[in-house]
Protein backbone atom coordinates (compact mmCIF):
# COMPACT_ATOMS: atom_id res chain seq x y z
CA UNK A 1 0.00 0.00 0.00
CA UNK A 2 1.47 3.48 -0.66
CA UNK A 3 0.75 6.64 1.23
CA UNK A 4 1.39 10.41 -0.50
CA UNK A 5 3.93 11.54 1.62
CA UNK A 6 4.45 15.47 0.81
CA UNK A 7 7.13 16.63 -1.28
CA UNK A 8 7.44 20.68 -0.24
CA UNK A 9 10.03 23.01 -1.79
CA UNK A 10 11.81 24.36 0.68
CA UNK A 11 13.29 26.83 -1.20
CA UNK A 12 9.84 28.55 -1.26
CA UNK A 13 10.06 29.83 2.37
CA UNK A 14 14.04 30.38 1.97
CA UNK A 15 13.73 32.44 -0.53
CA UNK A 16 10.17 32.94 -1.00
CA UNK A 17 8.02 35.71 -0.80
CA UNK A 18 5.65 36.51 2.74
CA UNK A 19 3.00 34.62 1.32
CA UNK A 20 4.78 31.70 -0.10
CA UNK A 21 6.85 31.82 3.34
CA UNK A 22 3.11 31.11 4.86
CA UNK A 23 1.48 28.77 2.52
CA UNK A 24 5.05 26.77 3.09
CA UNK A 25 4.85 26.80 6.93
CA UNK A 26 1.46 26.07 6.90
CA UNK A 27 1.70 23.05 4.53
CA UNK A 28 4.61 21.79 6.75
CA UNK A 29 2.39 21.90 9.52
CA UNK A 30 -0.50 20.19 7.96
CA UNK A 31 1.82 17.34 6.80
CA UNK A 32 3.86 16.97 10.12
CA UNK A 33 -0.16 16.61 11.65
CA UNK A 34 -1.42 14.14 9.24
CA UNK A 35 1.91 12.04 8.68
CA UNK A 36 4.17 12.93 11.36
CA UNK A 37 6.35 13.54 7.97
CA UNK A 38 7.77 15.31 5.45
CA UNK A 39 10.20 15.34 2.26
CA UNK A 40 11.68 18.50 1.55
CA UNK A 41 13.51 19.44 -1.78
CA UNK A 42 15.99 22.49 -2.26
CA UNK A 43 16.33 22.49 1.45
CA UNK A 44 19.96 24.64 1.65
CA UNK A 45 22.16 22.03 2.24
CA UNK A 46 24.52 21.76 -0.39
CA UNK A 47 24.77 19.25 -2.69
CA UNK A 48 28.90 18.42 -1.65
CA UNK A 49 28.36 18.20 2.05
CA UNK A 50 25.22 15.72 1.80
CA UNK A 51 27.47 13.89 -0.33
CA UNK A 52 30.16 13.94 2.21
CA UNK A 53 28.02 13.23 5.01
CA UNK A 54 26.99 10.04 2.77
CA UNK A 55 30.66 8.99 2.07
CA UNK A 56 31.68 9.56 5.94
CA UNK A 57 28.96 7.50 6.69
CA UNK A 58 30.38 4.34 4.95
CA UNK A 59 33.98 4.96 5.48
CA UNK A 60 33.40 4.71 9.28
CA UNK A 61 31.57 1.70 8.91
CA UNK A 62 34.04 0.07 6.78
CA UNK A 63 36.90 0.45 9.12
CA UNK A 64 37.38 -3.43 10.95
CA UNK A 65 35.69 -4.34 14.58
CA UNK A 66 39.15 -3.80 16.42
CA UNK A 67 38.97 -0.52 15.10
CA UNK A 68 35.52 0.77 16.02
CA UNK A 69 36.03 -0.74 19.27
CA UNK A 70 38.84 2.07 20.10
CA UNK A 71 35.94 4.72 19.89
CA UNK A 72 33.03 2.46 21.30
CA UNK A 73 29.98 4.16 23.39
CA UNK A 74 29.89 3.72 26.98
CA UNK A 75 26.51 2.25 27.63
CA UNK A 76 24.37 4.04 30.11
CA UNK A 77 21.32 6.58 30.83
CA UNK A 78 23.00 9.46 28.79
CA UNK A 79 23.58 11.08 25.48
CA UNK A 80 25.36 8.33 23.44
CA UNK A 81 29.03 8.94 21.86
CA UNK A 82 30.33 6.74 19.33
CA UNK A 83 30.11 3.70 18.13
CA UNK A 84 27.65 1.22 19.02
CA UNK A 85 27.84 -2.62 17.59
CA UNK A 86 24.94 -4.71 16.46
CA UNK A 87 22.24 -5.06 19.57
CA UNK A 88 23.76 -3.14 21.55
CA UNK A 89 21.20 -1.02 22.00
CA UNK A 90 17.16 -2.56 22.07
CA UNK A 91 15.30 -0.08 19.71
CA UNK A 92 11.98 -2.27 20.31
CA UNK A 93 12.13 -1.21 24.12
CA UNK A 94 11.31 2.53 23.10
CA UNK A 95 7.40 1.39 22.23
CA UNK A 96 5.71 -0.39 24.71
CA UNK A 97 3.52 -1.69 21.72
CA UNK A 98 6.24 -3.80 20.05
CA UNK A 99 6.57 -6.21 23.30
CA UNK A 100 5.17 -9.22 23.30
CA UNK A 101 3.17 -10.23 26.69
CA UNK A 102 5.99 -12.32 29.20
CA UNK A 103 8.39 -11.09 27.55
CA UNK A 104 11.18 -8.09 28.40
CA UNK A 105 11.39 -7.34 24.51
CA UNK A 106 15.15 -8.54 24.22
CA UNK A 107 15.06 -10.70 22.01
CA UNK A 108 13.87 -7.92 19.30
CA UNK A 109 17.28 -7.23 17.84
CA UNK A 110 17.76 -4.73 15.52
CA UNK A 111 20.62 -5.39 12.84
CA UNK A 112 22.40 -2.50 12.06
CA UNK A 113 25.39 -0.42 13.92
CA UNK A 114 25.54 2.96 14.65
CA UNK A 115 27.82 6.10 15.51
CA UNK A 116 26.98 9.33 17.46
CA UNK A 117 28.53 12.54 18.23
CA UNK A 118 27.24 15.64 19.80
CA UNK A 119 28.06 19.36 19.67
CA UNK A 120 31.48 19.99 18.41
CA UNK A 121 32.58 21.50 21.32
CA UNK A 122 30.78 19.98 23.63
CA UNK A 123 32.23 19.63 27.38
CA UNK A 124 29.60 17.50 29.62
CA UNK A 125 29.30 14.48 26.88
CA UNK A 126 32.85 14.27 24.98
CA UNK A 127 32.54 12.91 21.42
CA UNK A 128 34.40 9.84 20.28
CA UNK A 129 36.25 9.93 17.24
CA UNK A 130 38.25 7.46 14.68
CA UNK A 131 41.43 9.89 14.97
CA UNK A 132 43.93 7.25 14.14
CA UNK A 133 42.13 5.65 11.33
CA UNK A 134 40.49 8.00 9.65
CA UNK A 135 42.32 11.52 10.58
CA UNK A 136 39.54 13.95 8.51
CA UNK A 137 36.45 12.38 10.04
CA UNK A 138 35.92 14.52 13.17
CA UNK A 139 36.57 17.94 10.30
CA UNK A 140 34.06 16.18 8.18
CA UNK A 141 31.16 15.81 10.48
CA UNK A 142 31.88 19.00 12.36
CA UNK A 143 31.11 20.75 9.37
CA UNK A 144 28.12 18.51 8.51
CA UNK A 145 27.12 19.24 12.21
CA UNK A 146 26.92 23.10 11.55
CA UNK A 147 24.88 23.04 8.41
CA UNK A 148 22.79 21.15 9.47
CA UNK A 149 21.93 22.46 12.91
CA UNK A 150 21.43 25.74 10.76
CA UNK A 151 19.17 23.70 8.43
CA UNK A 152 17.04 22.54 11.20
CA UNK A 153 16.51 26.01 12.82
CA UNK A 154 15.28 27.42 9.51
CA UNK A 155 12.94 24.38 9.61
CA UNK A 156 11.50 25.05 13.03
CA UNK A 157 11.64 28.88 11.81
CA UNK A 158 9.38 27.47 8.95
CA UNK A 159 6.92 26.04 11.97
CA UNK A 160 7.11 28.90 14.13
CA UNK A 161 5.19 30.57 10.61
CA UNK A 162 3.16 27.68 10.27
CA UNK A 163 1.85 27.85 13.51
CA UNK A 164 1.62 31.50 13.56
CA UNK A 165 3.88 31.87 16.85
CA UNK A 166 5.96 34.10 17.00
CA UNK A 167 9.56 34.55 15.25
CA UNK A 168 12.21 32.95 17.53
CA UNK A 169 9.86 31.58 19.97
CA UNK A 170 11.00 27.59 19.55
CA UNK A 171 14.48 28.33 18.12
CA UNK A 172 15.10 30.54 21.60
CA UNK A 173 15.23 26.59 22.78
CA UNK A 174 17.61 25.06 21.08
CA UNK A 175 20.76 27.08 22.30
CA UNK A 176 23.25 25.96 23.37
CA UNK A 177 22.50 23.26 20.84
CA UNK A 178 22.28 19.75 21.87
CA UNK A 179 21.86 17.83 18.86
CA UNK A 180 22.96 14.80 17.69
CA UNK A 181 25.07 13.13 14.62
CA UNK A 182 23.49 9.77 13.42
CA UNK A 183 25.24 7.60 11.23
CA UNK A 184 23.23 3.75 10.37
CA UNK A 185 24.69 1.14 8.51
CA UNK A 186 22.80 -1.98 8.34
CA UNK A 187 24.83 -4.92 6.96
CA UNK A 188 24.04 -7.20 4.22
CA UNK A 189 22.02 -9.98 6.16
CA UNK A 190 20.20 -13.01 5.43
CA UNK A 191 16.18 -12.24 4.63
CA UNK A 192 15.83 -16.12 6.63
CA UNK A 193 16.61 -13.90 9.79
CA UNK A 194 14.18 -10.58 8.96
CA UNK A 195 11.76 -12.78 7.76
CA UNK A 196 11.15 -14.71 11.51
CA UNK A 197 9.90 -11.71 12.87
CA UNK A 198 12.31 -10.63 16.09
CA UNK A 199 15.17 -9.18 14.12
CA UNK A 200 14.83 -5.81 12.08
CA UNK A 201 17.27 -3.87 10.73
CA UNK A 202 15.28 -1.16 12.93
CA UNK A 203 12.32 -2.05 15.11
CA UNK A 204 9.57 0.51 15.08
CA UNK A 205 10.04 3.72 17.58
CA UNK A 206 10.26 7.85 18.00
CA UNK A 207 12.83 9.76 17.95
CA UNK A 208 13.62 11.65 21.21
CA UNK A 209 14.31 15.17 19.94
CA UNK A 210 12.34 17.81 18.56
CA UNK A 211 12.58 16.61 14.58
CA UNK A 212 14.81 14.24 12.81
CA UNK A 213 16.97 14.94 9.67
CA UNK A 214 17.24 11.79 7.36
CA UNK A 215 19.57 11.63 3.86
CA UNK A 216 18.70 7.96 2.90
CA UNK A 217 20.74 6.20 -0.03
CA UNK A 218 19.46 4.20 -2.67
CA UNK A 219 18.13 0.95 -1.51
CA UNK A 220 14.89 1.55 0.57
CA UNK A 221 13.55 0.19 3.72
CA UNK A 222 12.39 2.94 5.79
CA UNK A 223 9.32 2.94 6.69
CA UNK A 224 6.46 5.05 8.60
CA UNK A 225 2.93 4.41 10.52
CA UNK A 226 0.26 5.06 8.18
CA UNK A 227 -1.76 7.53 10.97
CA UNK A 228 -5.42 6.45 8.85
CA UNK A 229 -4.55 2.52 9.70
CA UNK A 230 -2.76 2.11 13.03
CA UNK A 231 -0.01 -0.22 13.56
CA UNK A 232 0.33 -1.07 9.74
CA UNK A 233 3.62 0.95 8.06
CA UNK A 234 4.29 1.82 4.44
CA UNK A 235 7.24 2.60 2.82
CA UNK A 236 9.48 6.23 2.39
CA UNK A 237 9.98 6.75 -1.09
CA UNK A 238 14.48 6.10 -1.46
CA UNK A 239 16.45 8.42 -2.49
CA UNK A 240 16.74 8.45 -6.68
CA UNK A 241 20.36 7.93 -7.78
CA UNK A 242 19.58 10.87 -10.63
CA UNK A 243 18.08 13.85 -8.19
CA UNK A 244 18.94 15.91 -5.90
CA UNK A 245 18.69 14.96 -2.30
CA UNK A 246 15.82 14.77 -0.71
CA UNK A 247 15.66 15.49 3.28
CA UNK A 248 13.19 13.39 5.30
CA UNK A 249 12.26 15.38 8.08
CA UNK A 250 10.50 13.74 10.94
CA UNK A 251 8.29 15.29 14.12
CA UNK A 252 10.01 13.46 17.68
CA UNK A 253 9.11 13.01 21.07
CA UNK A 254 9.80 16.59 22.38
CA UNK A 255 7.49 18.68 19.82
CA UNK A 256 4.75 16.23 20.84
CA UNK A 257 5.38 16.92 24.34
CA UNK A 258 5.82 20.87 22.94
CA UNK A 259 2.85 20.94 21.57
CA UNK A 260 0.79 18.94 24.44
CA UNK A 261 0.23 15.65 22.02
CA UNK A 262 -1.81 18.22 18.72
CA UNK A 263 1.57 17.06 16.76
CA UNK A 264 2.22 13.66 17.39
CA UNK A 265 5.95 12.53 16.63
CA UNK A 266 6.47 9.78 13.57
CA UNK A 267 6.59 6.17 14.52
CA UNK A 268 9.43 4.75 12.11
CA UNK A 269 11.33 1.57 11.11
CA UNK A 270 13.87 0.26 8.73
CA UNK A 271 12.14 -2.96 7.47
CA UNK A 272 13.25 -4.54 3.79
CA UNK A 273 13.46 -2.39 0.74
CA UNK A 274 9.89 -2.66 -0.89
CA UNK A 275 10.96 -5.35 -3.68
CA UNK A 276 12.37 -8.18 -0.96
CA UNK A 277 9.36 -8.22 0.89
CA UNK A 278 7.93 -11.33 1.84
CA UNK A 279 11.17 -12.99 0.49
CA UNK A 280 12.74 -15.83 3.06
CA UNK A 281 15.53 -16.57 1.51
CA UNK A 282 18.52 -14.18 -0.48
CA UNK A 283 20.48 -11.83 0.91
CA UNK A 284 19.20 -8.39 1.79
CA UNK A 285 21.94 -5.71 0.46
CA UNK A 286 23.59 -3.34 2.62
CA UNK A 287 22.20 0.15 3.32
CA UNK A 288 23.14 3.21 5.44
CA UNK A 289 21.75 6.73 6.44
CA UNK A 290 23.03 9.90 7.88
CA UNK A 291 20.65 11.27 10.57
CA UNK A 292 20.70 14.34 12.63
CA UNK A 293 18.51 14.75 15.70
CA UNK A 294 17.78 18.19 16.21
CA UNK A 295 17.21 18.66 19.81
CA UNK A 296 16.17 20.93 22.88
CA UNK A 297 18.98 22.95 24.55
CA UNK A 298 19.59 20.45 27.95
CA UNK A 299 18.27 22.88 30.68
CA UNK A 300 15.03 23.56 28.41
CA UNK A 301 11.70 22.30 29.59
CA UNK A 302 10.46 19.50 27.48
CA UNK A 303 6.82 20.20 29.11
CA UNK A 304 4.06 21.88 27.13
CA UNK A 305 4.58 25.11 25.95
CA UNK A 306 2.15 27.63 27.38
CA UNK A 307 0.57 28.20 24.13
CA UNK A 308 -0.80 24.46 23.88
CA UNK A 309 -2.40 23.95 27.37
CA UNK A 310 -5.76 25.41 27.59
CA UNK A 311 -8.88 24.86 29.96
CA UNK A 312 -10.11 21.78 27.19
CA UNK A 313 -7.02 20.27 26.74
CA UNK A 314 -5.29 20.43 30.24
CA UNK A 315 -1.36 19.11 30.21
CA UNK A 316 -0.52 15.71 29.34
CA UNK A 317 2.92 15.62 29.71
CA UNK A 318 5.29 16.13 33.20
CA UNK A 319 8.16 18.90 33.20
CA UNK A 320 11.68 17.84 32.87
CA UNK A 321 14.48 19.41 31.14
CA UNK A 322 15.60 18.30 27.80
CA UNK A 323 18.67 15.74 28.87
CA UNK A 324 16.50 14.31 31.84
CA UNK A 325 14.20 13.48 28.99
CA UNK A 326 17.20 11.77 27.03
CA UNK A 327 18.46 10.16 30.28
CA UNK A 328 15.30 8.38 30.63
CA UNK A 329 14.86 7.28 27.08
CA UNK A 330 18.53 5.86 26.82
CA UNK A 331 17.83 3.87 30.18
CA UNK A 332 15.30 1.90 28.78
CA UNK A 333 17.69 1.05 25.27
CA UNK A 334 19.85 -1.26 27.64
O1 LIG B 1 17.94 4.52 8.71
C1 LIG B 1 16.85 5.06 8.71
O2 LIG B 1 16.25 5.33 7.67
C2 LIG B 1 16.16 5.40 10.03
C3 LIG B 1 17.09 5.49 11.19
C4 LIG B 1 16.41 5.81 12.48
O3 LIG B 1 15.21 5.71 12.60
C5 LIG B 1 17.20 6.30 13.62
O4 LIG B 1 18.44 6.26 13.57
O5 LIG B 1 16.57 6.73 14.61
FE1 LIG C 1 14.56 6.97 14.24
Amino acid sequence: MKMDLPTLDFSKYLRGTPSEKQQLGEALIKSFVKHGFVKLINHGIPEDIVRQYQASTKELFDLSLEAKREFENEKGPKPQRGWSSKGAEVTAKLRKKNIPVGSNGDELKDEREFFDAGPPSDKEFINKWPKAHLPDFQRTMEGCYKRLQAASLQILNAMEVGLKMPKDSLTERCNPSASEIRLNHYPEVDMKLLSEGKVKRTHAHTDFGIITLLFQDNVGGLELEDRSRPDTFVPVEPQRPDEPSALVVNISDTFERWSNGTIRAGVHRVDVPPSMKGLANGLCPPRYSSVFFFKAARETSVGPLPSFVTPDRPSIYKEMTALEYQRLKTEVLY
